[in-house]
């Protein structure tokens, strides 16, 4: 890894949910404790099932909202503990792309109000020239400019979000989801749009996907994450998983027969309630290793420094 661009530390997010007059509200760490750096110029890949903290995570790295603890620093500076007029000027070199380009435009301006908005927001008048630049820089023609987002394509929409994600110039991009919602041959046409404006722009990225085939694929380093915490830090995409939630999140997904392409499904136990963990491993209910200490013992993501691994009993 290169020198740290983004260091998070201790990071934890703790939800509550229901209570009334009579109920206690509920509460849930959708986010545990989770530390992580990522490297200038490089693209951090984060995965897991649904509900396991990705985008909440995502979120406190751009402090879209705040943590219960730990903190986000970019460049050395701690950007949890920032004015929000301070915030403000470091968000410039910080931006989002989101799963569904099209609830992220809006449909009543034309792409180059879309694509303006940003700029505008921050006083800066916008030539024409700088809209067709920016649409030139996602692969689109200029001619779309007047365009409204209802009248492209899934792929286009998603080439207008990075665009606009892009149009302050940041060097830090989280990428969440970005092609969840398209079909799987503008899938590869967005990443490689990606990968190209990262080798373009100097960009470092963090990519948040279900999608363990995508996050190798893609990425340089991937984190594992399991109901709130962190599971394993792959140091590239070749090296073996250790934890067996990740060797079943691989199993899964490169299996060439669609019967253990359902090994998640099919591990045996069930997925804990994140508002009642049990103690020890929270992955111990689904896990063909799981011991008497795995149920009774939480274990630290530890042991090799360029891997960790969170586990009693590693393959
Ligand atoms: N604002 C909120 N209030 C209460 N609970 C929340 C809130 N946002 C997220 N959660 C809960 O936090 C947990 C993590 O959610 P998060 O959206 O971060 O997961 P995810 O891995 O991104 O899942 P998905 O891929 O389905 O979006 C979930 O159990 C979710 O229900």
């Amino acid at each position: 890894m290169t020198a740290p661009m983004v260091k998070i530390d201790a990071l934890s997010k703790r939800f509550q949910s229901g209570g009334g007059l009579f109920a206690k509200p509920r509460t849930m760490m959708a986010v545990r404790e989770v530390t992580l750096s990522i490297g200038k110029g490089e693209v951090l890949g984060v995965v897991g099932e649904s509900g396991c903290g990705k985008s909440t995570l995502a979120r406190l790295v751009l402090r879209l909202i705040e943590p219960t603890s730990g903190r986000v620093t970019i460049d050395g500076t701690d950007i949890t503990a920032l004015s929000a007029g301070a915030l403000r000027r470091i968000r410039r070199r910080m931006a989002m792309v989101f799963q569904d380009p099209y609830s992220s435009l809006d449909p009543r301006y034309s792409l180059a109000d879309v694509l303006a908005e940003p700029l505008r927001l921050q006083g800066e008048v916008i030539a024409p020239a700088r809209v067709d630049e920016m649409l030139a820089s996602v692969g689109l023609p200029a001619a779309l400019a007047a365009s409204h987002p209802h009248q492209l394509s899934g792929g286009q929409r998603q080439r207008v979000g990075i665009a606009r994600a892009l149009a302050l110039k940041p060097d830090f991009v989280v990428l969440d989801e970005p092609t969840a919602s398209l079909d799987v041959s503008i899938q590869a046409q967005i990443i490689a749009l990606l990968a190209d404006l990262r080798d373009r722009l100097g960009l470092t990225y963090l990519f948040i996907s279900h999608d363990l085939g995508l996050v190798r694929y893609f990425c340089d380093r991937i984190v594992v994450m399991y109901l709130g915490s962190v599971v394993e830090v792959l140091p590239d995409t070749r090296t073996a998983p250790r934890h067996p939630y990740t060797r079943a999140l691989m199993d899964s997904n490169f299996a060439p027969d669609p019967a253990r392409r359902r090994v998640i499904e099919m591990l045996t136990g069930e997925v804990p309630s994140p508002f009642a963990l049990p103690p020890g491993c929270a992955f111990a209910t689904r896990c063909p290793r799981a011991s008497d200490r795995c149920r009774r013992d939480t274990p630290a993501l530890g042991g090799d420094a360029a891997h960790p691994v969170a586990c009693f009993h590693p393959l």
